[in-house]
């Protein structure tokens, strides 16, 4: 097994990263491609190569829309070299902070007010199409005179993240995706299937009683318990015929990042058929309403004509299977692509019928703060 920390070290642009509670994993270069827009079918795929082949795992990324409309297919890889690690953390705090270029511009996309706008048409569609939610997000370009290196941004994720989901993938054309979620959509070892969706948000503050405060009212907010709980709903329906058990708390815990305070659930359960891999049930819960919406097809369609632009891998998922089918997916938010000396970041929320389009900006505001820290960029 190799030191977790020296995965940091060793990660190259264009490589696959993915440190995790329980996990560090790098993947170098390319063995094997597969690349499909139907996640479902790059699974079975999959499952064939891992089969032939002696390589352990696949490592990879959907895209938030996996219809045939969607812009970007799913991307999985056998790394022609795997490095695996137990957790990163609590040696992580210990990494020295990478310097980063400031940004010579930022630009949000669209403009704030419009934003607000967006969320208040979103709030008049949700009625009008009888629609429990939908989420909708935002963008930050930022333009650099040199080239940030990927692997120093991913180097103050995983320092400042020691509870979350720290990735990068290489895209196709060079690019690099990469952010710190704290979302696991699931993992998988055996039969035995986890989950933890994250829905409603509340932002910390560097003052201890307001930020206790700021949790304890996420808790009691009636908004946000809708939002949360709409997504336990949807992924308990999808979730029933894979799992013979399946246990979900009656009401969500207070969970934080360095930035944000948010509602999650833990759901556990068991699968009914050993075969199903952790890939097949990713495909199958994804895009979950804490990212896109409910019901899910109609709020796709309201999410994509109401952003002015292509999410592509944000809101979508990053993660291995390996040849037994266990796996660990995260839900890629708190996330950015970044092309040579332009960055664009992204960030969304959840919108309710009680949502107030004011919050709304200010909350995408504060998920932007993962990735500004990593740059070393106060608020924008
Ligand atoms: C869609 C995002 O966050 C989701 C995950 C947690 C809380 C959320 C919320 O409170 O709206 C969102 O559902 C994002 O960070 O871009």
């Amino acid at each position: 097994m190799d030191r977790p920390v020296q995965l940091v070290d060793e990660y190259a642009t264009g490589d696959f990263f993915l440190a995790s509670a329980g996990h560090t994993i790098l993947g170098s270069g390319v063995a094997q491609e597969v690349v499909d827009p139907d996640p479902a079918r790059l699974s079975a795929r999959l499952r064939d190569l891992l089969d032939a082949s002696s390589a352990p795992v696949a490592v990879g990324i959907l895209p938030f829309d996996t219809t045939p409309a969607g812009t970007v297919p799913s991307r999985m890889v056998l790394p022609a070299v795997l490095h695996r690690a137990g957790p990163a953390h609590p040696q992580a705090a210990a990494l020295t902070r990478a310097a980063l270029p400031s940004p010579l511009a930022v630009r949000p996309v669209p403009e704030p007010r419009r934003h607000v706008e967006t969320v208040a048409e979103g709030i008049r569609l949700l009625a009008e199409h009888r629609l429990h939610k939908i989420v909708l997000a935002r963008a930050l370009d930022l333009e650099f005179a040199e080239p940030p290196a990927p692997g120093a941004v991913l180097r103050n994720l995983v320092k400042d993240h020691p509870r979350g989901y720290t990735f990068a993938a290489g895209l196709p054309g060079g690019a690099t995706f990469l952010g710190a979620t704290p979302e696991l959509l699931l993992s998988r070892t055996g039969r035995n299937v986890s989950f933890r969706p994250h829905a409603g948000s509340a932002p910390r503050s560097d003052d201890p009683l307001r930020d206790k405060e700021n949790g304890r009212a996420l808790f009691a907010s009636t908004k946000d318990r809708v939002e949360h709980a709409v997504v336990i709903e949807s992924m308990v329906e999808c979730l029933r015929p894979f799992c013979r058990r399946l246990s979900v708390p009656g009401e969500p815990e207070v969970v934080s990042t360095p930035t944000i305070w948010h509602l999650a659930t833990r759901i556990t359960g068991e699968l009914a058929d050993p075969e199903v891999t952790a890939l097949d049930v990713a495909a199958a819960l994804h895009p979950t309403p804490a990212v896109c919406g409910s019901p899910t097809d109609a709020a796709r369609r309201l999410v994509t004509g109401l952003e002015p632009f292509d999410r592509d891998f944000y809101a979508g998922a990053v993660g291995w299977v390996d040849a037994n089918g266990d796996g660990e997916w995260a839900v890629a938010i708190r996330c950015a692509e970044l092309a040579g000396n332009r960055m664009r970041l992204y960030a969304g929320g959840g919108i309710v019928a009680d949502s107030d389009p004011e919050a709304e900006l200010a909350e995408t505001s504060v998920k932007f703060r993962t990735l500004l820290r990593a740059m070393g960029v106060a608020d924008v």
